[in-house]
């Protein structure tokens, strides 16, 4: 056993279904492996549309009695598991680096920034409120309530495998709800492993269902369109979320989707070009480039590009790649060499319509891919139309303010923008005129949980955390009493 399994007892091999470890898949298993080396981490129990229609049928039966547990209670029962994935924050970050290959430090800042939303929606849950509503007449009274949906289910991605599932689950089991995750197949331990302190904190069985399998065409079938399914949640591409929300259309689910990004990055002449380039740093390189609120385009105004792309270049070359356990690492591996081939893809094709490699660029097929910096790019090459989700920097040049939001919102996508300003009316014109859902202005880092992270266009619909964070979750009633 790999030697960052010392905590071997949240290692889990089995879908966890109504408070049990499924283990009589009749699929075989598959294998979790380490991208760093390829080195087999564990096998799990392959998982498929029987599992998944047990884990609803499960949800469905434990949400009579889960919607109905007062919310204070259900408030302790997260506050518990909160605690539990704090406690074994270091842990749960080894396992997430053996599968997912992000430096440890960020497998860590993972844990905690997924249990921030556990806590946060602890609070929330207590803080549903209606409405009453002044009556058109004197025999009436108009009072609004609101309800948990009912059974939701959710499919989620590689790329966060704790957060990305904390982030829904935590508002689900806030409201009420009770809820079926298939986690991506590449990184499946850490989902089996909220389920382990799930169970340690005392969510009732079927509340919290985790199954897992390769066949994600039938267990999405599933979890799209069975009829107790009352909501259904996706984080990934937005290739895959156009599919389920068409598959979720029949039933007419309520969906929420946490789609692809292309960030610009914009900095003015009125910047701090040192905060811009730190801010471009923090913001391009986390988990190797593979976020969707990674800064895709780094847009500079012409006046200061030769000064900002000398800056960056030099920061850049301080990055150190390599395995995600070596504490000087700052960019672990791709998820796999697939990865890193659709990346030097858009990286050649770009060079070919005539970007100018600066730094990095090579692809030695070892499941890394190198910093890298491309200058020269225009906003109609792959690596800048695409979403790169790699560590490659293409820097565009730009005249005027108003070419520079107009390159910034030529995109599908409208998930976070970023940009470095110190002119209060610039700051203010251009938050209003770019049409992303999140913006960050002089800061390359935004996310948390008190903050509503969401997008539009192409990169989805909803908003998870913050105080809306619940709406999703939440039918509203409106009561109309006569005869008063
Ligand atoms: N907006 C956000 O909050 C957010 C967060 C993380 C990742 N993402 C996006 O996710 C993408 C990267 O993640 P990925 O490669 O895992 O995305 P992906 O869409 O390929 O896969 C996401 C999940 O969907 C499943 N899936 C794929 N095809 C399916 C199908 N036909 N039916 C049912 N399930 C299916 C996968 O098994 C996985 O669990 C990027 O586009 C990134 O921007 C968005
Ligand atoms: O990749 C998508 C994540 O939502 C990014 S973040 O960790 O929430 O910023």
């Amino acid at each position: 056993m790999n030697n960052h399994l010392s905590h071997s007892h949240l290692l889990k091999q089995f879908s966890y279904i109504n408070g049990r470890w499924h283990s009589n898949s009749s699929l075989g298993e598959l294998a979790i492996t380490n991208p760093a080396n390829g080195e087999l981490i564990a096998k799990v129990a392959n998982a498929g549309a029987n599992e998944a229609c047990l884990a609803v049928e499960s949800a469905k039966e434990a949400y009579r009695e889960w919607s109905k547990v007062p919310a204070g209670q259900r408030s302790l029962l997260l506050r518990k598991w909160f605690d539990l994935m704090m406690s074994h924050q270091e842990a749960l970050g080894q396992l997430l680096t053996l599968e997912q290959g992000k430096p440890l430090s960020e497998a860590k800042g993972e844990i905690a920034y997924g249990a921030s939303f556990i806590e946060w929606f602890a609070e929330e849950a207590k803080r549903v409120y209606g409405d009453t509503i002044p009556a058109p007449s004197a025999d009436k009274r108009l009072v609004v309530i609101k309800q948990a949906v009912g059974v939701v289910t959710a499919i989620t991605p590689w790329n966060f495998p704790n957060a990305m599932i904390a982030r829904k689950a935590a508002a689900a089991l806030a409201a009420g709800c009770t809820f079926v995750v298939k986690p991506a197949a590449q990184t499946p331990l850490s989902a089996l492993a909220m389920a382990e302190l799930a169970d340690q904190a005392g969510i009732p069985a079927g509340v919290f269902n985790v199954v897992v399998g390769t066949d994600h065409e039938s267990i999405g079938k599933v979890l799209t369109q069975h009829p107790a399914v009352a909501k259904f949640t996706f984080t990934g591409s937005t290739a895959v979320g156009k599919k389920l929300i068409s598959q979720c259309a029949e039933s007419v689910k309520k969906v929420s989707m946490e789609l692809g990004g292309n960030a610009p990055f914009i900095v003015f002449e009125d910047a701090d070009l040192d905060a811009a380039v730190a801010g471009a740093i923090a913001s391009k390189y986390r988990n190797a480039g593979q976020t969707c609120v990674c800064t895709n385009r780094i847009l500079v105004q012409q006046s200061v590009a030769d000064s900002f792309t000398q800056k960056y270049v030099n920061a850049v070359r301080q990055l150190k790649m390599g395995d995600g356990f070596n504490s000087h690492v700052n960019i672990g591996p791709m998820i796999s060499q697939e990865a890193c081939d659709g990346v030097h893809q858009l990286v050649e094709t770009s060079i070919e319509m005539g970007a100018k490699l600066l730094m990095g660029g090579e692809n030695n097929h070892s499941g890394f891919y190198p910093p890298t910096v491309l200058t020269a790019v225009s906003n109609d090459m792959p690596i800048a139309r695409s979403e790169i989700f790699g560590p490659v920097s293409p820097i565009i040049q730009f005249d005027t303010e108003e070419r520079a939001v107009a390159i910034a919102n030529d995109t599908e996508y409208g998930l976070a923008a970023y940009f470095y300003a110190r002119d209060i009316g610039r700051i203010w014109r251009v938050s209003e005129a770019l049409e992303f859902g999140m913006v960050g202005i002089n800061e390359g880092i935004i996310s948390n949980a008190a903050a509503p992270f969401g997008g539009m266009k192409a990169s989805g619909s909803g908003r998870e955390g913050s105080k809306y964070g619940l709406d999703d979750y939440l039918e509203i009633k409106y009561l109309c009493m006569g005869g008063i």
